[in-house]
């Protein structure tokens, strides 16, 4: 173990000023695999962060989607627009700098939305749930699209074009099938952490053809002038279950917040990946595993920092579109439930945060968050909860098209 994980275990956790390391290799020898274990539970309980060392994703992937990074960015802005996600309506593709809104102010990044393979299961026309085309293919489709000025149609394609940056698409499929896998390994993981059955949330994810996991690879470009805003993107919570995230350029920059509030670094470590939990693992585990708040400060020309963009890919793993949050309980034994008791509770905080779980099923809270996130995706393909959350129009900010 690392000295800054020694540090973070060594507190009462109550308020960690550092993000505990932790080791996937251990778990191959069932001599080291209560360690991980008991490491894993005071990560989940106490910090909701953590960095995983020699996770089970090919080093030579990891390193291939970290060097198309700045070739996938430097596309010419025609051939960017062209997968523009306003044109989707999953929520996948392209966003300019400035389209993305984080508690209705501008994040200043640029990036693609990308998910694992899916058929959207959602027909026009046909009873199903509105929040089943929120999941959707990421490759090439025909959309026709209704204007004003007549039917146009339009390609509508969520992947860069093959010979504009070639073996893109094939590398970042496989990398993301690797995750995919790891983000299920680390939920059994996690219940066995918790004293559960490896399978206990098995309950929250549909067969493989019915799940779709998204991830997004992000452009902070850096700040020059002295008196601009700096949010990269605003304090908030995930809102599935596990975020990967792979920070793929040396810059700092995200911070988590700790329990009195204070914004903690989470530094780059290469070959690791920082994992947290979004709001609705918290739910279901009943504050067990901590939603953190965190944000990201854009780079800012300075000493010591590369003069380069900032970029990032995190991953995050979905659950079952209809599954119900309070649909399920799980039953943890008493001892682990007094862990969270020693922990405190969390200072309030304004990051944006993710109410309508217990109400609604998990598709419809990710839609809601989406509509709120890309306005103007949601007017062209939501137009009635575009009309409800946005009654006076497009906000001027959130729309960069
Ligand atoms: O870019 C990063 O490092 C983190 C991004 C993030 O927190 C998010 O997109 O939810
Ligand atoms: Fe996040």
């Amino acid at each position: 173990m690392s000295a800054t994980a020694e540090r973070s275990e060594s507190s009462n956790g109550a308020n960690f000023s550092s993000i505990p390391i932790l080791d996937y290799s251990l778990l191959t020898s069932p001599d080291t695999k209560p360690q991980f274990i008991a490491q894993l539970r005071h990560a989940l309980i106490n910090v909701g962060f953590l960095y995983l060392s020699n996770p089970p994703v090919a080093p030579a992937d990891i390193a291939a989607v970290i060097d198309y990074i700045p070739k996938l960015f430097a596309l010419p802005q025609e051939e960017k627009d062209k997968i523009r996600m306003v044109h989707s309506p999953h929520f996948l593709g392209y966003s300019r700098l400035g389209a993305e809104l984080t508690k209705g102010k501008v994040d200043h990044r640029e990036q693609f939305d990308i998910a694992t393979k899916h058929e959207t299961r959602w027909r026009e026309g046909e009873d199903v749930p509105e929040y089943w085309r929120l999941w959707g293919p990421s490759q090439v489709r025909i959309y026709l699209i209704s204007s004003f000025m007549g039917d146009l149609l339009m390609h509508a394609l969520q992947w860069p074009e093959e010979a504009l940056i070639p073996g893109f698409r094939a590398t970042f499929e496989r990398y993301l099938d690797q995750v995919q896998a790891l983000g299920y390994v680390f939920i059994s993981l996690l219940a066995e952490s918790f004293g559960l059955a490896p399978d206990a949330l098995n309950y929250f994810y549909d067969t493989d053809e019915k799940m779709q996991h998204r991830a997004k690879i992000v452009q902070y470009p850096v700040v020059t002038d002295a008196d601009a805003d700096d949010q990269g993107v605003g304090p908030h919570y995930d809102a599935g279950f596990l975020t990967f995230l792979l920070q793929a350029s040396p810059h700092k920059g995200l911070q988590v917040q700790n329990l009195s509030g204070e914004w903690i670094d989470a530094p780059p470590i290469p070959g690791t990946f920082v994992v947290n939990i979004g709001k609705a693992l918290e739910f279901v585990t009943q504050g067990l595993a901590r939603a953190t708040s965190h944000r990201v400060l854009s780079p800012r020309a300075s000493p010591g920092e590369p003069a380069a963009p900032r970029w990032s890919v995190p991953f995050f793993q979905n659950i079952s579109l209809d599954a119900k949050l309070t649909e399920k309980t799980l039953e943890f034994p008493p001892e682990i439930l007094k862990l969270k008791e020693g922990r405190g509770e969390v200072a309030a905080t304004d990051s944006v945060n993710f109410t309508e779980f217990n109400q609604e099923p998990s598709g419809k809270v990710n839609l809601i968050g989406r509509v709120k996130s890309h306005p103007d995706v949601a007017e062209r393909h939501y137009p009635a909860l575009f009309k409800k959350y946005f009654p006076d129009g497009l906000p001027r900010a959130g729309s960069a098209y």
